[in-house]
Parts: C-alpha cells; structure tokens; sequence
C-alpha cells in the first residue's frame, strides 16, 4: 500500500488527530455493534474521507480507499491507519491507548487542536463535521445540518463538561429531517445533550404511540416535512435509499402514500391446514439452514413454526371441557433453490441462512404445498415478512392489525414496511395543513393521526377512520385546487364571493322568460314544443350567469336525447342580442350539421328577416375559400355565431367579441381544447350592434374578458364523476325527458342463427310498419384477426337482398364528409329506410322517427356507449325497439342490464362499478381524470361531495388563501395542473 508522502502528510496535518479518535471510537464500536451499525459507521467515515480527498483533488488517496459495500469495516480502518503512518489499525490504537486512554484524555486532545487555524488552511473541511454526506442529498437541509453541527461543535468545544463520544454519536447518525433541527438550534448545550444522549433520531423523532400533545414542544409544527427526501430517514442504508428511490419513493409522502393492501389478522387462523389451501401465519422461526446438494445446486429452508388454534367444532367441544382454547403447532418449511456455481457454495448458501435468525418472528403466507409429516407443511408461492422491530413484535403481541404492502417496482414489502415506520417516526403530529374547523365539521382525524391510523392501525376501525380522512385529502385538495383556479380568474371579492355563493346554492339564481332578450323569445317562439319543466330551469339558470360580468363556467347535463341542444341555443340567442357572437363546438361533422340545419331551420321561422341573425358552418370539410369568408366574418362580426368542429379553436379563427363558446359533447375534448376558447379574450367594449339589452356597466372597468363557457355532456356521468371531472363547474342537470316518449324496448340476445333469423324478423316487422331501422356495426370492413365480428360494409349487400324493397344506406368514419351528409340525410327523409353504420351515429345524431336499432357484437361496447347508441332511436313519439346481439352468451348477463334500465344514470354507476371511472370516458379522455392514491370514485362519492363543500367553505373563507398557508403549501405541492389532466 503506497500513498504518496505528500497525500500522507495532508492526511494528518488536517486532521490527523481527528481521524486516530474516530478510528479509535470505530474500533470501540466494532466490537460492541451489529454488523449492520458497523458497515453504516464505516461508510459514513469512507464518504468523509471520499469528500476531503476529492475536494483536495488526493486521487491517489482516493483510490487507495476505495472500499466496495462489501468490505470489511477493518480494512478500511487499516487503510486509513497506513495513510497516517500507523503499520495497521491495532498499531495505532495500541500506540494511542498509550498516551489517551481515557475520554476526558480524548476530550483535552480534541481541545488542543487549534480549529480555526486549520479551518483557514483548509476551508473545505469543517472540522468535527461528521455528518453522513452520502446518506443525504437534500442540500438546504445539508446546510442547515452543517451549520447546527459545527455549531455543535463549537458548544462542545466551549463546554467543559462536553462529552466527545456524546458529540461524535450525535453527529455521526442520521438527522431527524428540518424542523427537529430548528428546534436544536435554539436549545442551550445542556438540554440538547439531554437529547443525544439517547440514541439517535428514533428517540429525537415522534414515538409512534406516543400522545401528540407530548411531543408538541419536541417539533417544530412543519407539514413540508412530507416532501422532504427519504434520505432523512434514520437507519436506513445507502443501498436501501437507492432501492427505494429507484422504486419511486423519492418523498416521505410518498413513502407514507403507499397504503398496505390489507391487514393480516392477528390471530392465525382456526381450523385445519390442507394442501393447495393459501395461508397466511405468523410464527417463529425455528430453523434456517443452507444445504448444498451438488455443484451447482443448493437450497435454503427456513422453518417457521406457528400456532393455530384447532378448527371450531373440535375447539369448541375442547374448549367446553378444558376452558382454555385449544391450540396445535405447524412447521412450515419454506425452501427456496439457488443454481450455479457462485450460488450454490456453502458459505453463500450460510449468509442468506444467516439472515433468518432462529427465534425472529415472522409473518409467512403462500400456499401449502404438501404434507411432510405430521403437523409439518411444504410452502409454494411463499412470502416471508420478517418483524424485525421490537414495535412491530409488540404489535403482534398486542393482536393489532398488521399491515400488509403491496410490493412496488420490485422493492421487497418488508423493506417497505420498515421505511414506512421509519418514516412514520419522523412526522409532526402537527404536519395537518387542514383547517381544525374542517377536522371537526366533517369528523376527520388529523393527518398525523391518519397516517398513523392507516399504517400502523390499533384496530380496523381505527385504520378506517384513517382512510376516510386520506380519501378525503384526496378529493379535498383536487376540488380546492379547481375552485381555486376558477377564483383566480375572476377579479374582485365580491365576485369571487358571489361566484362561491352560486356553487353552493343553485336555485338562489335565475332569470325568468320574460326578461329574456328579443332573441331569445323568438327562438322560443319559433319551437313546435314548450320547454320542459328542466329545461325552463336550465335556460333560466343559464340566463343568470350570462347577465354576469364574470365567465360562466357551467357544464348542462342530461341523458341522451333530453333536449340540451335548444337550451344552449337559447343561451347563444341572449348573447347575440346583447351584441356578441356566440361559437358551438362539437365532435363530429355529421354532429355540426345537424346542429346547423336544426338551428337554420328554426330561425326560417322567426318574423321578419331584419333580426334574423347571421350563423355559419365551420369544419374540416368546408372548403379553404368558404372557411376563409366566414374567419373573415367572424373577425368583423358579420357573422354572429358559428357552428363547427375543432376549427373553431384553431389560432387563424378570430373573433370580434366572442361572448359565449358552447362545447357539446363536452368530454370528448380535452381540458386543454376547452381551455384554448379561454384565450379567444374579447372586450365588452366591442359590441356588433346597439341593441344592448343587458347592462355591463359594472365591466366597462375590464379591458378584456374569457367568454362564457357552456359544457354538455350527453353520456351521463354520475354526480362524483361530474364533480371530480369539473370540480370548477356549475353543474346543471336535465333529468326529465319531453312529454310522449315511449320507454324503448329492449333485447339482448346471442347472435347466433336463431337470434339473427328472430331480429331480422323484428326488422320486417318494423319496416312494413313504416318504420326506420339502425343496424349498428363495431367495424367497417371484415377483419382476419377477428372473424367473430360483423362488419359494415360486409354485410351491405346481403342486408339489402334480405330486405328488398327497403333501400339501404351505408355510413361510416371513413366516408367523405358530403358522403356522409348524404346518407343521413337521405335516412333522415325517409328516401332510405336501413342504415348500417358504425359507431359514428353515437353522438348527437337526431332522426326523431327512426324507430330501431340492432346492435351487432354489442359485447365490443361498453354500457354507457350502447346507452348512448340506443338513445338514437325512441326520439319521437313512436315506440321504438333496440336489440343488442352478442358473440358469446357470456357477455349476455351485461347487456342484460341494459333490458332493465333505460336510466341513464343508473347505467352509468353500473359502468362505472364494472368499468373503473377511466374506462368508462374512453382510453383517450382517462388522462383528465386524477388519480387518487386512495380514494375510488365508484364507491367514495360520499366523501367526495363533503370534500367539495369543504373546499367551497375555505374558499368562502379566505378566498386566495391567505389565512390558510398550509394548504397553499399543500396545494402547490400536490400540482393542480398534473390534477387537472394536463
Ligand atoms: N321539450 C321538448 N319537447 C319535445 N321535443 C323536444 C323537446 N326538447 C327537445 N326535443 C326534441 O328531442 C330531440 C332530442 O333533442 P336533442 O338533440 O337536443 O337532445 P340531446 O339532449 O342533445 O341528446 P343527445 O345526447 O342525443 O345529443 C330533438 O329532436 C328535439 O327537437
């Protein structure tokens, strides 16, 4: 071992007597520790020394030191003993045992180092820092630990009473994470030793079963303890860190956010154990033991011995006669095989034995193999969970329920569980930024406790309790961060005030058709049917927000066909009577002409041509000059209002004042595309005519203004869906059908050849009755991979010679858009009485006399779809059928769902259930939903509605959150924009 003498020379100028006492205290350690302890301290000396040779750019030294995670502890000391001069480490702990034997003689060594003129020599080293480096990468809170460590140290040095091993076993271990250390700062030397002199960090840390109020003065209150790097976590290995950090767990939040799949009972089973049963026991181990069996095999078998109680008949009769319960032994053996040379030698074969001590308690599950011997089990699948700490085998003891983690990135679940309850012994009891009003009003636990709750449960009710309250933080943080976004839109209190007070109480605001504008009245007018009792309150509802100075954010819902499209033309006519201009953007083409065609239709109504107002198409399709003249009219306001698709939102499309966008179908565009009509700002200033009707006095202050944005969504969502989806958004609800519809009929059958020979029966029957009848398809052309469907263009020509007389048309996808046009619009006349289509018909497309469908391979959709697809038909007054034919009679039991209910709402909940809430809005839409660590929306919509109105409560109180910093904290950190779906 060669260190060139200038290196050796450094070494012990800067700190040579340093290093003999921590070489001397490592090898006192050495013999008192665990192996575990002892590999810790040694990196922790080996990255110190890494550090001080690297920032003195020593690369010899550095290499010289180099030491793998496996190296002895003792060959590093002897390596650094050489450096300094020493012939290996006993040398110079004999030699210094000479002349310091004592600690007092340790403590006036370390007094006559002159600190400050060797921290000016060299101003890298602090020096009695001896702080893990490696173990942390947090830099403020580095800092932080570097300044209350030399800090320390200065202390120590001043003090005479100071105790050099106190120091050296305070600094050398992991720091409680920020605020702990804050609190040491401002201790005086005397109580801070009264804290290291225990053993570190679990105790300065939150004893898991201690009381709050006890640990009050220990903490410092700090919920930015929960985003701190789980490299504050004591105890815990460099490797380990990387494993968990590779695994994703980069936070003690999100260490704590991963919540155990379930709880193990306590008490092991009773009754017999049998083959191919799955178990799950605790017990003891009783043996481990690694045998080679050849070359290049070998095995290791640990056995567990465990206690269960005899089954129940014979328990109860025993316990009858005895008085005691009656309990039996098992052993399981738990064997796992190693192949290949390096694997299968005995002394690697000794160390994974080694692991498994004899007497550790253990929780094992898997499933039993076979029978042995008599109470002795063979162990498949298995899964052994160690209970390493005294807690956790208190736990047991104390029958509480033991938590079982489901195992992530491949990281083991025991090394999670440990992280986890180091973690845990690291929080705040105060770490709530939840408002105490809050816990109270909606009868939560704090969040200390809840973490607590839910990771190391007293009992199941207490771990339920624990959930609710996360479930709760889940949804609360999602609504407070919509809501929040939508206030800070708006410009003063009193319109944010007002604007809460609107989401809390619906029917407080609405406007009542006679004060309705010209245009709007008219538009009524002109409609062959009233209103129905929703729709008036809709309208009215809607009416109210536009007379507002602030942007409408409302989405209109109802199931399919209720009559939402006359509502926002209602609205689009109140806008344009104020002298605005008004946008209608929908998915599909088909959809935006009909919508236009309806709209044009009905304004051919109106009196007089003077006021009618000037509307245009916009679509993929409309052609480059066509397009050109209506931008163009929509830039000066010639045209009023526009009916298209995306190109409405494409940058080139300019409006004058556009005061209202409307967005049918509404979750078929992203939150983004909905956003972009935001941005399309307009001056209230800037008017197309003097007709103005509605006083914006109060807005002559604004320069510019979002319009007002109406959202329909025709595939009912249910209400949790809505409001995790649109938590900003006023929700209004269409729930009654116009008068005379007639429930549709509905069948599931399996469409085999006596199911198609009846439906094609039905549709006769249909046909010569005057009816029009929808044959749905899931593809268009025939496909190899799936021969079991049905395809549109397929079957064209056989449906037609099967149905002579009755003209037939074709309409799909990837038809041209006038083509396309063309076969709705020849079905809508009667001029062809079947359509094959695809699932392009879904949306919106209103032919109020067709009168049946056919699903063909309905098992391809999901319910809501074939919801939706149904709503097609039973539009007019003309009883209507819909038969949904499946491949396989397995998929009948769900569509048979569908033969009970036409409740959209009903069916969308089941959806919802059988689907999962990302599922059911399609692969390309379950990006906007959030995705809650806990909560399941399916099931906790309860929580989610409290959480709503608690989010609207602290609104309503503090609307920027100024008296709530704690939450803005919290909110930040959990990034409302990546909640948003963007
Ligand atoms: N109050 C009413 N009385 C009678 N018919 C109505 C009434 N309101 C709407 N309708 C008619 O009901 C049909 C369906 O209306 P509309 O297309 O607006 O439904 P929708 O809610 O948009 O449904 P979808 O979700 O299918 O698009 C249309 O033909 C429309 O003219």
């Amino acid at each position: 071992m060669i260190a060139s003498s200038s290196t050796q020379s450094w070494i012990k100028d800067c700190s040579g007597n340093h290093l003999v006492r921590v070489i001397c205290l490592e090898f006192r350690r050495g013999s008192s520790k665990r192996i575990g302890s002892r590999m810790r301290f040694s990196n922790a000396l080996g990255s110190r020394l890494f550090r001080w040779c690297s920032r003195e750019n020593h690369t010899s030294v550095r290499k010289l030191l180099e030491v793998d995670g496996t190296s002895e502890r003792s060959k590093l000391l002897n390596k650094v003993s050489v450096l300094m001069g020493y012939s290996n480490t006993q040398c110079l702990i004999e030699q210094e045992r000479a002349c310091r034997e004592s600690a007092t003689e340790l403590i006036s060594v370390f007094k006559e180092i002159d600190f400050q003129e060797i921290s000016a020599k060299f101003p890298c080293i602090k020096i009695g820092d001896s702080s893990p480096i490696e173990l942390f990468d947090d830099s403020a809170s580095m800092k932080q630990n570097e300044t209350v460590l030399s800090e320390n140290l200065t202390n120590f040095i001043q003090e005479p009473n100071g105790n050099l091993e106190a120091t050296y076993e305070f600094s050398d271990k992991c720091y409680p994470i920020g605020p702990p250390l804050t609190n040491v700062d401002h201790l005086s030397m005397s109580e801070e030793s009264s804290v290291t002199q225990q053993p570190f960090s679990n105790e300065l840390a939150v004893d898991s079963d201690a009381h709050p109020e006890s640990l009050a003065d220990a903490t410092v209150p700090d919920c930015s303890i929960l985003d701190r790097s789980i490299r504050c976590l004591p105890g815990t290995t460099s490797r380990q860190y990387r494993q968990l950090e590779d695994g994703g767990f980069h936070t003690v939040r999100k260490l704590l956010q991963h919540f155990p799949r379930t709880y193990a009972d306590l008490q092991n089973p009773q009754g017999s154990i049998e083959e191919g049963q799955y178990i799950m026991l605790f017990g003891t181990i009783i043996s481990s033991r690694g045998v080679r069996i050849k070359h290049t095999l070998g095995f290791l078998e640990v056995v567990v011995s465990c206690s269960i109680i005899e089954n129940e008949l014979s328990s109860s009769v025993k316990s009858c006669n005895s008085g005691a319960e009656q309990k039996k032994t098992v052993h399981l053996h738990l064997k796992k095989f190693f192949s290949g040379t390096r694997f299968s030698s005995q002394s690697f074969l000794n160390c994974m034995s080694s692991k498994y001590r004899e007497g550790d308690i253990v929780y094992v599950s898997g499933k039993i193999k076979k029978a042995l011997a008599n109470h002795h089990y063979d162990l498949k699948e298995y899964n052994i969970d160690m209970l390493e700490e005294e807690e956790q085998q208190c736990t047991l003891l104390d029958r509480k329920p033991y938590p079982i983690y489901p195992s992530k990135a491949g990281l083991k679940p025991s090394l999670l569980s440990i992280s986890i309850s180091r973690a845990l012994k690291t929080l705040n009891p105060d770490i709530d930024p939840m408002p105490h009003e809050v816990l109270v009003e909606f009868n939560l636990p704090n969040l200390f406790d809840a973490y607590m709750g839910i990771h190391k449960p007293k009992n199941l009710d207490e771990a339920d309790f624990a959930r609710r309250r996360l479930i709760f933080d889940d949804f609360f943080y999602l609504q407070l961060g919509r809501l929040f976004q939508m206030l800070e839109a708006v410009g003063t209190r009193i319109e944010k005030e007002e604007l809460l007070l609107k989401c809390k109480n619906h029917e407080l605001n609405a406007v009542g058709d006679d004060e309705w504008s010209p245009l709007a009245r008219k538009l009524l007018k002109a409609l062959p049917y009233s209103l129905t009792h929703s729709q008036l309150n809709a309208v009215k509802e809607i009416m109210w927000d536009l007379r507002r100075p602030v942007p409408m954010n409302r989405l209109l819902q109802g199931d399919v066909g209720c009559g939402k499209t006359i509502v926002a033309f209602l609205a689009c006519m109140e806008v344009i009577s104020s002298g605005f201009q008004a946008a209608f953007m929908v998915p599909t083409e088909v959809l935006a002409r009909q919508h236009y065609g309806h709209l044009t239709s009905l304004l051919e109504k109106f009196d007089g041509d003077e006021c009618k107002p000037n509307i245009a198409l916009l679509t993929g399709s409309t052609s480059t000059r066509e397009s050109r003249i209506i931008r163009n009219g929509l830039k000066t306001g010639e045209i009023v209002m526009v009916i298209g698709t995306h190109s409405l939102i494409a940058d080139k499309t300019d409006f004058l004042a556009l005061r209202i966008s409307v967005i049918d179908e509404q979750q078929r565009f992203g939150v983004v595309q909905r956003g972009r009509f935001n941005s399309k700002l307009y001056t209230p200033s800037i008017k197309l005519s003097d007709d103005d009707t509605i006083s914006n006095d109060d807005s002559d202050s604004e320069k510019f203004m979002a319009p007002h944005v109406l959202a329909m969504s025709a595939t009912p969502i249910p209400r949790t869906l809505a409001l995790a989806l649109y938590g900003d958004m006023s929700l209004t609800q269409i729930t009654d059908l116009p008068p005379g519809r007639q429930p549709i009929e509905t069948f599931a059958l399996e469409g085999n050849d006596s199911g198609l020979e009846t439906v094609f029966q039905m549709m006769r029957d249909e046909l010569v009755d005057g009816g029009k009848v929808y044959l749905v398809y899931p593809i268009i052309e025939e496909s190899e991979q799936l021969p079991q469907l049905h395809a549109a263009k397929a079957d064209f020509d056989s449906i037609r010679q099967k149905f002579e007389g009755y003209p037939c048309g074709l309409l799909h996808g990837r038809m041209r858009s006038d083509e396309k046009d063309g076969a709705l619009s020849s079905f809508r006349s009667g001029e062809t009485r079947i359509l094959l289509s695809t699932q392009v018909i879904e949306i919106g497309v209103d032919v109020p006399d067709a009168s049946m469908m056919v699903v063909m391979n309905a098992e391809r959709f999901g319910i809501s779809q074939l919801h939706q697809l149904r709503g097609r038909v039973g539009r007019g007054e003309r009883k209507s059928r819909c038969v949904y034919l499946c491949s396989s009679p397995s998929a009948l039991p769900r569509l048979k769902v569908l033969e009970k209910s036409s409740d959209g709402f009903y069916l969308a909940n089941a959806d919802l259930v059988l689907r999962g809430p990302g599922n059911l809005l399609g692969k390309k839409q379950s990006g906007h939903l959030p995705e809650f660590p806990i909560a399941r929306l399916e099931i906790d919509g309860g929580i989610l509605q409290e959480a709503h109105n608690a989010a609207l409560s602290v609104l309503g109180t503090s609307n920027d959150l100024a008296l709530y910093p704690g939450l803005k904290v919290e909110l930040s950190m959990r990034q409302p924009l990546c909640i948003l779906g963007d």
